[in-house]
């Protein structure tokens, strides 16, 4: 188990570079499946335990998968299974995007369930329900989803009960397969998704509307493997965003979309902090006091829940009480707990969490409960005083790279500390500890056991 460790204190300053979208990779090579001619090269490719998860996955169903420096190439002429393996599955609620793609290239899927998780219940009876309207026969049984069609799936009209992001990907890459066109009424709207339709277009797909709220898919009878690049991750940027302003600091965000982060960019600007749409990024300068503000988390445009903690986190340090009300998820405040051993001041009262801000935030040994409750967590340790610990580092790495390593860059005190290390840390006599500076700290432990230099 490994430690992210941070001094708060640092001013953040410099150039951060975007990598490729985690929420748009995972659809977009789980739909590289559906190619049963040519090879698709997909470019920007993070490195991700996620990326790596969903690799194994469509490697796991018989796909040639070459997995580059930050591209992946897919060949899946043949597919061996329509049985993805539980120990896989189980890893990543992203899973449940081979379904789709499955169904329409062998007529069968035999996946287990992803079950809820951390932050909240997470259902897939939209996903479901689409492919039943398709024709599909779906039982369930045992923690297993057993789902066939005889024949070719059928386009049909499917009107989504929630905007969800999953059940519309599963969707659309099950119908740009289908006899016949496919409608989705009350369809997802994220860039993700528009990111997904122009990979399956670029195919020899049909797919018009997507980041509409009605997408049609006109199916045909086969696709081929092309090359396609991910658009950037719009919350890893703006992660980074609320790391400069939480910081008071100066960043450039390169690769950052504006149109993407438009509702964080607004809040960001409400609050006080200067935001510039460059050409390559976006700048943000944060040389004022803060303002509280609330906000709300909705579907696409609306303020995304994967920005939800680290937002909370620049309230804890603005003037006055916010309001967070999460719509989205109906457990992702886990974070709440967290920011409170740092001094915060945060209530929850069902859906919403009244951030009472301004409380000088202090070090603690803090959990991640989830992935973007660990990213939050350290914004928050940039500015904290004193030394924060934040385990649960294996949430994070489903999707930042190197996030220690990026903060360093723009000036955060800020390491990752393996196991083995900390096992020294925690070995080293207390009065040592308590005397050294943080960097000669690090400096003490290096000369321990320069291996992990
Ligand atoms: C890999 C990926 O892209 N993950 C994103 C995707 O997750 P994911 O696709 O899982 O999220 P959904 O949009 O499906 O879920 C949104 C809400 O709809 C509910 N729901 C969903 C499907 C369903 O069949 N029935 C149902 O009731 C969920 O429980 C949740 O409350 O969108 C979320 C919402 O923007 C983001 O937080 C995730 O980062
Ligand atoms: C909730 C998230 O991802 P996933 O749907 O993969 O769990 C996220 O990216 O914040």
């Amino acid at each position: 188990m490994s430690k992210i460790i941070v001094r708060g204190g640092q001013r953040l300053s410099g150039t951060v570079r975007v990598h490729g979208a985690k929420n748009a990779v995972l659809p977009i090579l789980a739909a590289s499946v559906l190619a049963s001619e040519g090879e698709s090269v997909i470019a920007d490719v993070p490195l991700l335990d996620d990326v790596l998860t969903i690799r194994e996955v469509i490697a796991s169903l018989g796909a040639d998968v070459q997995h580059g420096e930050e591209t992946m190439t897919i060949r899946a002429q043949r597919l061996t299974t329509y049985e993805p393996p539980y120990e896989m599955v189980r890893k990543m609620r992203a899973s449940i995007l081979v379904m789709g793609p499955l169904l329409a290239r062998t007529g069968r899927v035999k996946i287990s369930l992803p079950g809820g998780c951390a932050i909240g219940m997470r259902a897939i009876d939209q996903h479901l329900k689409g492919f039943e309207a398709m024709g599909v026969n779906v039982t369930l049984g045992q923690g297993y989803i057993e789902a066939k069609v005889d024949g070719r799936l059928k386009g049909s009209k499917i009107y989504l009960d929630v905007a969800s992001v999953g059940a519309t990907e599963n969707i659309m890459m099950a119908a740009s397969l289908a006899d016949g066109t496919t409608t989705i009424e009350n369809a997802a709207k994220e860039p993700e998704i528009v990111d997904l339709a122009n990979y399956l277009n670029a195919m020899g797909a049909h797919v018009r509307g997507a980041g509409t709220d009605i997408i049609r898919i006109e199916g045909v009878e086969k696709l081929r493997g092309v090359r396609h690049t991910v658009i950037p991750d719009r919350v890893e940027a703006g992660t980074y965003m609320i790391a400069a302003a939480i910081t008071g600091g100066d960043v450039l965000i390169e690769g950052a979309i504006a149109d993407h982060l438009a509702p964080v960019i607004s809040k960001l600007q409400e609050m006080g902090v200067t935001v510039h749409e460059m050409d390559n990024g976006l700048h943000v300068i944060a040389d004022k006091p803060l303002k509280a503000v609330d906000v709300k988390t909705l579907p696409y445009p609306g303020f995304p829940t994967d920005m939800q903690s680290q937002m909370m986190s620049l309230l804890l340090v603005s003037d006055g009480t916010s309001v967070v009300t999460e719509t989205i998820f109906e457990n992702r405040f886990m974070h709440v707990e967290e920011f409170n051993k740092m001094n915060a001041q945060i209530k929850v009262d069902g859906r919403s969490a009244i951030v009472n801000g301004g409380m000088p935030l202090t070090g603690a040994k803090v959990t991640a409960t989830d992935l973007r409750a660990g990213a939050a967590l350290i914004c928050a340790a940039l500015v904290a005083e004193g030394v924060s610990e934040i385990s649960g580092t294996h949430h994070i790495d489903r999707g930042y790279v190197d996030i220690a390593g990026k903060m360093a860059a723009l000036g955060a005190d800020i390491q990752r500390v393996e196991a083995t290390r900390e096992a020294v840390i925690a070995a080293a006599p207390v009065a040592v500890r308590e005397t050294v500076s943080f960097k000669r700290e690090k400096e003490v432990v290096r000369t321990v056991q320069p291996t992990w230099a």
